[in-house]
């Protein structure tokens, strides 16, 4: 039987990388991705962004909407300081199987959870679940109807402090003209486009960067 897109990624991570080492699990995906197929990773260009934004912050709590393969889950699980807490959800069985594999491959299990669920059922449960008040870092990967309803739904549930940081990536391409509107526009977040290219290609895509305000 046909092997899937995410099983051959999985296959390269783990004849390519590491066990132990979150670098070159990004390396081997990346090669994988550039010389073989292209997969929506958020990629290397974007991922440098999601790094230096993950450094800046440094937090203790991170939600990721839209796991996949796990690619950016290894990238800020390997920043998190001693302690911190990755929480993602990935709606699709067969990418949250692979991406487990894929932490696991990267050593980063204990600093992550990974939520199988639709985030509309799962973000209203992560205070009474996961015993988290607010989260310092929210990374929108998922899809790209949802980053409104979800960022919506996070303010109501009282998930957002005064200082908590939105990056969603794709504003661009796929594109999610709803959600930038809503950033750009409302006087309780302040917003910062990051400029860059569509993973792996050089196609314009780039990140949203929205401070919550309170
Ligand atoms: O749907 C996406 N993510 C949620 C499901 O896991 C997604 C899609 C694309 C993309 C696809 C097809 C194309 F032609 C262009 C872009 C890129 C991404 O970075 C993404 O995150
Ligand atoms: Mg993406």
């Amino acid at each position: 039987t046909q092997s899937t897109r995410p099983q051959r990624l999985l296959g390269a991570v783990q004849k390519n990388a590491t066990r132990g080492d979150p670098r070159s699990v990004v390396q081997a995906i990346d090669q994988f991705c550039r010389q073989k197929e292209w997969a929506m990773n958020v990629g290397d260009e974007k991922g440098c962004i999601l790094d230096s934004v993950v450094s800046e912050v440094n937090p203790a709590t991170v939600l990721e909407l839209g796991t996949y393969c796990g690619y950016s889950t290894v990238r800020i699980a390997s920043l998190l300081p001693p302690h911190a807490k990755l929480i993602t959800l990935e709606f699709n069985p067969d990418f949250a199987a692979i991406a487990r594999q894929v932490i696991a491959w990267a050593g980063l299990e204990d600093k992550v959870h990974l939520i199988e669920g639709a985030s509309g059922d799962w973000i209203p449960k992560m205070t009474e679940q996961f015993g988290v008040k607010t989260f310092d870092l929210v990374f929108l990967d998922h899809w790209k109807d949802r980053y409104l309803p979800d960022t919506m739904l996070m303010e109501e549930c009282g998930l957002l402090r005064k200082g908590s940081i939105l990056l969603a990536d794709n504003v661009i391409c796929p594109g999610t003209p709803d959600y930038l509107e809503y950033v750009r526009s409302s006087p309780r977040y302040e917003s910062q486009y990051f400029k860059s290219h569509l993973e792996y290609t050089k196609v314009e895509d780039g990140l949203e960067k929205s401070v919550f305000l309170g």
